[in-house]
C-alpha cells in the first residue's frame, strides 16, 4: 500500500512562556493521515492549534515531539512537496498578477517565457484571463484570492495546505471559490502543462466554519479545545461528488452529519471560548 500524503505522528507542540509565564502546550497526542489525493478538513474552536498543526506539516514549525511523515519520508525541514494558503494572501504589491503567479516558477529557475505561459494558464484556468496586468491593489478580495490559489496550483504541489483561505471573502465569493477549488481539486489535468507526479491533490483544509468542512471534505477532523489539543472525533463524508457546496447544505444527508459533528464540536467550542477569555484575563 502506499504511504499516505502526510502523516502526523503522536505531535506535541509547546511554546515557551513569555518571562516569568508557564510554557504552553498548544497540541498534544495528535496524530492525523492524509492519503494522497484526499480532501481533509480539521475544525476546532478558536485558538485550539490549527494553524499551529498546518505549520508542523509546511515544516514551518518543528514539533516538540512527534514527527511528520510526507508520502514515508520523515520531513525535517520545510514540505517541498506542499503548497500553502493562508488567510492572508502573500502577493507582493509591486507585482502584477501574472509576475506574482510566476515567482515560484522563477525560484525554480524555470526559463521565463515558459513561466509566463504556465502563469497565464493558471490565471485563466482561476477566473482571470485578461487581469495578468493589474497590481494586487487593483484586484477585488476575491481576485486576490484567485491570484493567490493560481500561485499555488502553478508549482503542482502534491499537497495542498489550507489556512481559513476565504473567511476574509463575502458568502457569495466565498462559495464561488470553494466550487472552484472543488473542481480545480477533482478536474483533469491540462494538456500542455509538464507531467506532474500525477492523480489529485492531497488537501489539509483548517477552518472554523463546520458548514464549509462538510460540503468540500471526504473527512473531517474535530479538534478539541487547547490546551493540549487533540482530535475528538473523525468523520467520513460520505456526499457524492461532484458538489455545490451551496446545494449540498440542503441534503437531508448533509444535515445529519453536521448535526452529528456538531454535537462533538458544540462543548468544545464553548470550553475553548471560556479559556480564551481565562487566558486574556491572566
Ligand atoms: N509562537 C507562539 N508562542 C506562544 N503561543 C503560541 C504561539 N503560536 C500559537 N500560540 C498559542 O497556541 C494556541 C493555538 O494557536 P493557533 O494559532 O494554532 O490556533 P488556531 O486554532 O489556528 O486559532 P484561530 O482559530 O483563532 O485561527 C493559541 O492559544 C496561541 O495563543
Amino acid at each position: 500500500m502506499s504511504p499516505p500524503a502526510l502523516e502526523l505522528r503522536n505531535i506535541r507542540c509547546t511554546f515557551r512562556a513569555r518571562v516569568g509565564g508557564e510554557p504552553y502546550t498548544a497540541v498534544d497526542r495528535t496524530s492525523l493521515r492524509v492519503a494522497a489525493g484526499e480532501f481533509v478538513s480539521v475544525v476546532g474552536p478558536t485558538g485550539c492549534g490549527k494553524s499551529t498543526l498546518l505549520n508542523v506539516a509546511a515544516g514551518l514549525l518543528a514539533p516538540s515531539e512527534g514527527q511528520v511523515e510526507v508520502f514515508g519520508q520523515v520531513l525535517s525541514s520545510i514540505n517541498t512537496r506542499a503548497g500553502y494558503m493562508f488567510q492572508a494572501d502573500a502577493l507582493l504589491p509591486w507585482r502584477t498578477a501574472e509576475q506574482n503567479v510566476m515567482l515560484g516558477l522563477q525560484y525554480r529557475a524555470l526559463p521565463q517565457a515558459q513561466a509566463r505561459e504556465q502563469a497565464r494558464h493558471w490565471l485563466a484556468r482561476v477566473g482571470l484571463a485578461g487581469f495578468g496586468d493589474r497590481y494586487p491593489h487593483q484586484l477585488s478580495g476575491g481576485m486576490r484570492k484567485r491570484t493567490a490559489l493560481a500561485q499555488t496550483l502553478v508549482m503542482d504541489p502534491d499537497i495542498i495546505l489550507m489556512d481559513e483561505p476565504f473567511s476574509a471573502l463575502d458568502v457569495q465569493t466565498r462559495q464561488l471559490m470553494e466550487n472552484e477549488v472543488l473542481a480545480l481539486w477533482a478536474g483533469p489535468r491540462q494538456e500542455g502543462l509538464p507531467a506532474g507526479r500525477g492523480g489529485r491533490k492531497a488537501v489539509l483544509f483548517i477552518t472554523h466554519d463546520l458548514d464549509e468542512a462538510i460540503a468540500m471534505s471526504d473527512r473531517v477532523v474535530v479538534l478539541s479545545a487547547g490546551p493540549g489539543t487533540r482530535p475528538m472525533g473523525e468523520f467520513v463524508i460520505d456526499l457524492p461528488r461532484p458538489r455545490d457546496v451551496a446545494q449540498v447544505r440542503a441534503q437531508p444527508r448533509f444535515m445529519a452529519l453536521h448535526a452529528q459533528i456538531w454535537a462533538v464540536l458544540r462543548d468544545e467550542v464553548l470550553k475553548g471560548y471560556a479559556q480564551q477569555l481565562q487566558r486574556g484575563a491572566a
